[in-house]
């Protein structure tokens, strides 16, 4: 029998880093463990469990010895111990910000990492958390291939007037323009909402990511024709920590006025604005929804609020709109935030179901609606994934 094959997929996202070990035998990679990292506690935590959510392994590291490279031969370790019996191919890995040079997904090397590096300014909050785990791996295990998956790559078809700033040329020329992001996201829900319901992904629809980053995308036919993340993933939604769309004016404000440096106004727009700066209390929608505090509504209630009058700006893009799809974290998982969405966007015909959506059944809207709305749990590493069997098998 021939030795089975895997690829391990790394989702390094803004709050946390995922990861899942794929076999890759057959058409579509079959999920062997999943699990996260989280180093935002003082003792970073691995945990691994099966599919089902079974926990397998669990560990701490105290600080003396902790960092990513720990936690990464940590998970090394326990692959080749507990699936031994597969051979590793290679590592997959969400990246950022591809820039304007990657459509699809690339093997890494130097040079590649080089010019991912250099992307940094584009995507800071990100990109050194996509890059660092390919770094750890690189040292642990020089010869395993490493494979880039970009979320910029979805959004490469965008075109003017959608990929474009209302600024002289010269800056487009130097690649300043809207790339976008999420597209691994947008590329699986897509894919299952032609799976679920063809006619409708043929036509005009708006997939909403609402996560801890939160971005929507339109799609013609399946594919991205305007989102509202631009050349960083900073712009559009109010988020967790980011602010989403602001006048420019502001920060030339801050920088003037307030006499707040770069950094500062950096650190401010990433770190400490969106939902935790509105609401003073939190960047996390759980425990916004489940307070009782006159700020923290009012953070929900800026979330709801751009959140519906920027889909109905992709609706604008589309030349009309036919259908929703909720997903990430918060459009999987609040349904109190999908149904004050909808209700902003009652105008366009949007009815939610209410019982559908306490359930959060696949498909929400009412018979009177005149949109389909739909939940689609998304599926990152699948993606991530699959785009490595194609590059293993293109080699
Ligand atoms: N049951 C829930 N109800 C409301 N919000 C939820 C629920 N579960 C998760 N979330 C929210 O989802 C967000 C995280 O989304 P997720 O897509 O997992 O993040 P990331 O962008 O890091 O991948 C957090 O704001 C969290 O509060
Ligand atoms: C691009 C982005 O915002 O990613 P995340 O949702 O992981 O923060
Ligand atoms: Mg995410």
């Amino acid at each position: 029998m021939p030795t089975p094959e895997a690829v391990l997929v790394l989702n390094s996202g803004s709050s946390s880093i995922k990861f899942g070990l794929f076999d890759i035998a057959s058409a579509e990679p079959v999920l062997l463990c999943k699990g996260q990292l989280d180093e935002h506690e003082d003792k970073p935590r691995l945990v691994v469990r099966d599919p089902a959510g079974k926990t397998l392994f669990e560990t701490r590291r105290d600080s003396s010895n902790a960092g990513s490279g720990h936690l990464f031969s940590e998970v090394l370790a326990f692959i080749e111990h507990r699936f031994g019996k597969h051979s590793l191919r290679a590592v997959g890995h969400r990246i950022v910000h591809g820039g304007p040079d990657y459509s699809g997904p690339v093997a890494l090397t130097d040079d590649v990492i080089a010019k991912l590096e250099a992307l940094t300014p584009l995507a800071p909050l990100h990109q050194p958390r996509c890059l660092a785990p390919i770094r750890a791996i690189a040292a642990i295990r020089p010869a395993l291939m490493q494979i880039a998956c970009f979320d910029t790559a979805f959004h490469h078809g965008l075109a003017p007037p959608a990929s474009r700033f209302a600024i002289p040329g010269r800056f487009e020329a130097r690649g300043i323009r809207r790339y976008g992001f999420h597209g691994l996201s947008f590329e699986y829900v897509a894919g299952r909402l032609a799976e679920i319901a063809p006619e409708l992904a043929a036509k005009r629809t708006v997939i909403a990511h609402l996560g801890n980053g939160a971005s929507l995308c339109a799609l013609r036919d399946g594919r991205s024709v305007d989102t509202t993340m631009g050349l960083t993933p900073l712009d559009g939604l109010v988020m967790g920590t980011r602010s989403g769309s602001i006048d420019p004016g502001v920060l030339l404000y801050l920088q003037q006025h307030e006499k707040m440096s770069v950094e500062e106004v950096q650190h401010l727009l990433y770190h400490q604005s969106g939902l935790l700066g509105v609401s003073g209390l939190s960047a996390d929608m759980r425990t916004l929804l489940a307070s009782g505090d006159a700020a923290a509504r009012g953070a929900v209630d800026l979330f709801t609020f751009r959140a519906a009058q920027q889909i109905a700006m992709m609706a604008t893009t589309l030349g009309g709109m036919d259908g929703l799809v909720f997903t990430g974290g918060i459009g999987e998982h609040a349904k109190d935030i999908r149904s004050a969405i909808g209700d902003r966007l009652a105008w366009l015909g949007m009815r939610i179901d209410a019982a559908a959506n306490d359930e959060a059944r696949e498909r929400i809207d009412s018979d009177d609606s005149a949109l389909e709305v739909f939940v689609i749990p998304t599926n990152e590493e699948l993606v991530i994934a699959r785009h490595c069997k194609v590059v293993l098998q293109a080699k």
